[in-house]
C-alpha cells in the first residue's frame, strides 16, 4: 500500500537524511524507531506528502506521488492518508461532528454523516458528537482524532507518537483502536514511536 525508495531530504544547513526503504502492505503495521533527532518525524512528513524529498519516491496505492501536480496534492492526501498526532488539532469553533465532516470536505467528498455515526459508535464517543472539542477529555479527543484519520477510509494511516503521553490502559486502548481500525479498513498503519510498550506489541519494526 505504501513504499518508499531511496528517499533523501535536507533541511537548509542541516544533515542530509538518507532514509532506508520502507514497505507496508494493507492491514499491516510498521513501527519506525530511532533516537531523538534521527529523522522519524521528517520521514513521516515525507510519507504524508507534507514535505517533498530532495530525491527518491513515495508510492501510495500504486501512485508515484512525485508525479502529482502541487494542485492535486491536498485532495490526494485527504483521500489516501489519515494522520494521527499525539495531540490532535481541531477547529475549536466547530463541534465534534463538524470537525469530522471537514475531512470529507478536504477530500472533495460529500458529507458522510453515516460514517461519522459509525465511527463514533465504534470508538465510543457518540454521546459527544454535538459538543465542542474543547469540552472533551484527552482520551475522547484522541479517539475523535483517530476517527478523523479514518473518515475517508484512507488506505494509509500515519501516526506520530500516538501513545507516548498515555498511561498503560489508554496506551493499550489506542494501540488496539489503531490496529483494529486499520485492519478493518485494509489500511497500512505506520507508527513513529519511542514507546517501549508498542515495541513489545508490533514486531514489524525499522530503526533509523
Ligand atoms: N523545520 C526544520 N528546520 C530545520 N531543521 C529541522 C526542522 N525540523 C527538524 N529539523 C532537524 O532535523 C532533525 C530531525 O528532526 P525530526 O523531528 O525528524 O527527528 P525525530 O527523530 O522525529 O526526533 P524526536 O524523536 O526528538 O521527535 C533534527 O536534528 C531537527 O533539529
Amino acid at each position: 500500500m505504501l513504499n518508499t525508495h531511496s528517499l533523501r531530504f535536507q533541511y537548509p544547513g542541516s544533515t542530509d537524511f538518507h532514509f532506508p526503504d520502507l514497505r507496508c502492505a494493507a492491514g499491516e503495521t510498521l513501527l519506525i524507531l530511532g533516537n531523538s533527532g534521527s529523522g522519524k518525524t521528517t520521514l513521516l512528513n515525507l510519507m504524508a506528502l507534507l514535505l517533498s524529498p530532495s530525491s527518491g519516491e513515495v508510492n501510495i496505492d500504486g501512485v508515484n506521488t512525485g508525479t502529482l501536480a502541487p494542485s492535486e496534492l491536498p485532495t490526494f492526501r485527504a483521500r489516501h492518508i489519515g494522520l494521527v498526532f499525539q495531540k490532535p488539532y481541531f477547529v475549536h469553533s466547530l463541534n465534534v461532528e463538524e470537525n469530522l465532516l471537514m475531512s470529507n470536505y478536504f477530500a472533495g467528498k460529500p458529507q458522510d454523516k453515516a460514517r461519522v455515526k459509525h465511527l463514533a459508535d465504534h470508538l465510543g464517543f457518540a454521546h459527544v458528537l454535538k459538543k465542542r472539542v474543547t469540552e472533551l477529555s484527552g482520551g475522547e479527543q484522541q479517539r475523535v482524532g483517530i476517527a478523523r484519520a479514518l473518515m475517508n477510509e484512507a488506505k494509509v494511516i500515519l501516526a506520530d507518537e500516538p501513545t507516548s503521553a498515555l498511561d498503560d490502559l489508554n496506551c493499550e486502548r489506542v494501540a488496539n483502536l489503531l490496529e483494529v481500525q486499520a485492519k478493518e479498513s485494509g489500511a497500512a498503519l505506520i507508527v513513529v514511536t519511542h514507546d517501549q510498550r508498542l515495541k513489545n506489541r508490533f514486531p514489524n519494526q525499522i530503526s533509523l
